[in-house]
């Protein structure tokens, strides 16, 4: 009867009947169900964020999300809502949750290469599992210490300090072509139209730092994949690092990659469109010539491509998960060591330079002067491994600086339960839910002074039991996540600790390093703010070091201007350099 009724009206006032209909159905889904229906309506957080999804990827697109989500979590607590179907966590016991207990990855990684999936995308749990099964035993820790692998970080950290020694100490072969930035459009040679402003010197000249670490990260994990012959050699051979810089403009459009993969033929620049088919055809040439190396030798070195390979698993399949790890393994490392570099070249930092440089010195000895020998101190990568300041030093490097600061959703898939304020919620199924590293590493609770880089912060300090010390670290450990959690954490970390270990030890052992004076105003210790900062509306005029060094507020970040220039010094007795 109410059915006939409605009919009725809407055949004979159709204008008034959809007005109405519009009405009831903006009240329901904006006002009645976000407020006072909706199982998230306990969970707190802003309102136009709990009744659109808009908001939110606004932010993203706009590089502003992880500090929106950081400035939430400061103001609403541990849980917010973040959409209609997305909430943000920032405690250790979601992290345990979401990420140990295995959600399932969301849309957000429906990205693939070569037409397939790989472990990255992959979110089918057990699809996932079984993946990760086969390329695990190829970077556990103990595989990273093997001889074979040994032997692939020793050679490119050698070559890498050699570089170092030719381009800026002794400024054999100056580092100019960088200079010139012709694709950075942030760097300072484009923007003044040369690479004239670096002048020349006898010694110790300016080097781009961000673009030969990425280089480094580019040849190890090229050589863990497909085999040491079958590696790239963009350390020896600059001219061929323009496929990182390809790199950098496709991961520009992570946003839409991540959210709208169906706009990113409207967004993508022709530039950016010729680096993906630069990219493409570079991989498809690099992984075509070790394929067929591996196929046709009897034993080959191992590698990801072999193991895949003896799997069965074949062409487009194999290509997908090599190409996501060369992108996934180096362009994180090369951040990572470009903040090393930076750290340790600050003014407000020397007293940390010198006491990482003097354990080194402790352990092995007075560096060798000269061009005599560039190979890392002793033939043990373990040694290295435990070396107590240095590992402060990088836990701080990956917590100040985590390579990926952006939150890593998943789907709650089961029974979920929440509390928030006195009420529990139980979270619907298929709620996007996630942690933010940015967040969790600065947790004022947990890390004080959070924006502060302290690697003492790590140690045993004055006046501090030692039981009260290993609460506080227990502590601190459970809210790091550089490299996730669980059983989608990152593949490549014990290659990547371990690669960076090794290289800020020789560097740091051998060499001293100051910011390159003619790249950009240097802030001196008492001007210094003291903190990082993430997202482009802190980057002022971009004249200072802090300016050009904050980070990207991206899933993945890097520095803001995409390079970083240094001089490299030969270590001087009680620290002469600087
Ligand atoms: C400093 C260096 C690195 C950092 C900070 C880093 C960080 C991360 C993080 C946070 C994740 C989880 C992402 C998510 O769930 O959204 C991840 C996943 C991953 N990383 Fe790394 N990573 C680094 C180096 C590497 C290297 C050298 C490789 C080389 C193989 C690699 C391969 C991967 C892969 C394949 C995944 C996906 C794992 C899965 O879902 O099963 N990463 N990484």
């Amino acid at each position: 009867m109410l059915v006939q009724n409605l009919l009725n009206y809407a055949l004979e006032y159709p204008l008034q009947f959809l007005g109405i209909l519009t009405a009831c159905l903006v009240t329901y889904f904006y006002l009645l169900y976000p407020f006072f229906l909706s199982p998230l309506r306990h969970i707190p957080g802003p309102a136009l964020y709990r009744v659109s999804y808009l908001p939110i990827l606004h932010k993203a697109r706009t590089e502003l999300r992880n500090e929106l989500l950081h400035n939430l979590h400061k103001q609403y607590g541990p849980i917010v809502v973040i959409s209609p179907s997305e909430l943000s966590f920032n405690d250790h016991k979601y992290l345990k949750d979401i990420y140990i207990r295995n959600f399932p990855k969301s849309h957000f990684y429906n990205f693939g290469n070569f037409g397939q999936t790989n472990a990255f995308s992959m979110k089918d749990n057990v699809a996932h599992i079984e993946r990760r099964k086969r390329m695990n035993p190829l970077y556990t820790k103990s595989y990273v210490f093997s001889q074979e692998s040994q032997t692939i970080l020793y050679e490119k950290v050698t070559k890498l300090t050699e570089d170092i020694y030719r381009t800026s100490i002794t400024a054999e072969t100056p580092d100019y072509t960088s200079a010139a930035s012709p694709f950075n459009k942030l760097g300072k040679g484009y923007i003044l139209g040369s690479g004239n402003w670096l002048q020349p010197k006898a010694r110790n000249l300016g080097m781009e730092m961000y673009g030969t670490f990425s280089a480094l990260a580019m040849d190890v994990v090229t050589s863990f994949e497909l085999g040491p012959n079958c590696s790239t050699d963009f350390l020896s051979n600059k001219q061929d690092r323009q496929i990182v810089e390809a790199h950098r403009q496709q991961s520009s459009m992570w946003f839409y990659v991540t959210s709208i993969p169906s706009l990113w033929n409207i967004a993508a620049s022709p530039a950016i469109k010729n680096a993906s088919v630069a990219i493409k055809q570079w991989q498809y040439n690099l992984f075509r010539k070790a394929e067929t190396m591996v196929l046709s030798e009897k034993s080959s070195p191992p590698s990801t491509l072999k193991t895949l390979l003896d799997f069965g698993l074949a062409g487009n399949d194999v290509y997908s998960e090599l190409a996501d790890h060369i992108f996934a393994g180096h362009e994180t490392t090369g951040i990572s060591l470009s903040y090393v570099a930076w750290e340790l070249s600050r003014p407000v930092n020397l007293e940390i330079k010198a006491r990482l440089h003097q354990e080194m010195v402790d352990v092995f000895g007075e560096p060798p002067k000269g061009d005599s020998s560039f190979s890392p101190p002793l033939d043990s990568l373990e040694v290295i491994d435990q070396l107590p300041y240095l590992e402060a030093f990088m836990q701080e490097i990956l917590r100040v600086h985590a390579a990926i600061p952006g939150s890593e959703p998943r789907l709650v898939d089961r029974k979920y339960v929440a509390h928030v304020g006195g009420f529990e919620v139980e979270i619907p199924r298929q709620t996007i839910v996630s942690v933010q590293p940015w967040s969790m590493h600065r947790n004022s609770e947990v890390f004080a002074q959070p924006d502060k880089f302290m690697p003492e912060r790590w140690l045993n300090q004055a006046g501090e039991t030692l039981e009260a010390y290993k609460t506080r670290l227990h502590l601190q450990k459970k809210f790091m996540c550089p490299f996730g959690q669980g059983p989608k954490m990152c593949l490549g970390m014990n290659i990547a600790v371990l690669e960076m270990k090794l290289c800020v030890a020789n560097l740091y052992w051998r060499f001293d390093s100051k910011i390159c004076g003619d790249w950009c105003e240097v802030v001196s210790r008492e001007n210094s703010k003291g903190e990082a900062l993430m997202g482009v509306k802190h980057c002022g005029d971009l004249m200072t070091d802090e300016e050009k060094m904050i980070m990207v507020d991206a899933y993945t970040s890097r520095p803001l201007v995409d390079e970083l220039w240094i001089e490299w010094y030969e270590w001087e007795k009680a620290g002469g350099n600087s």
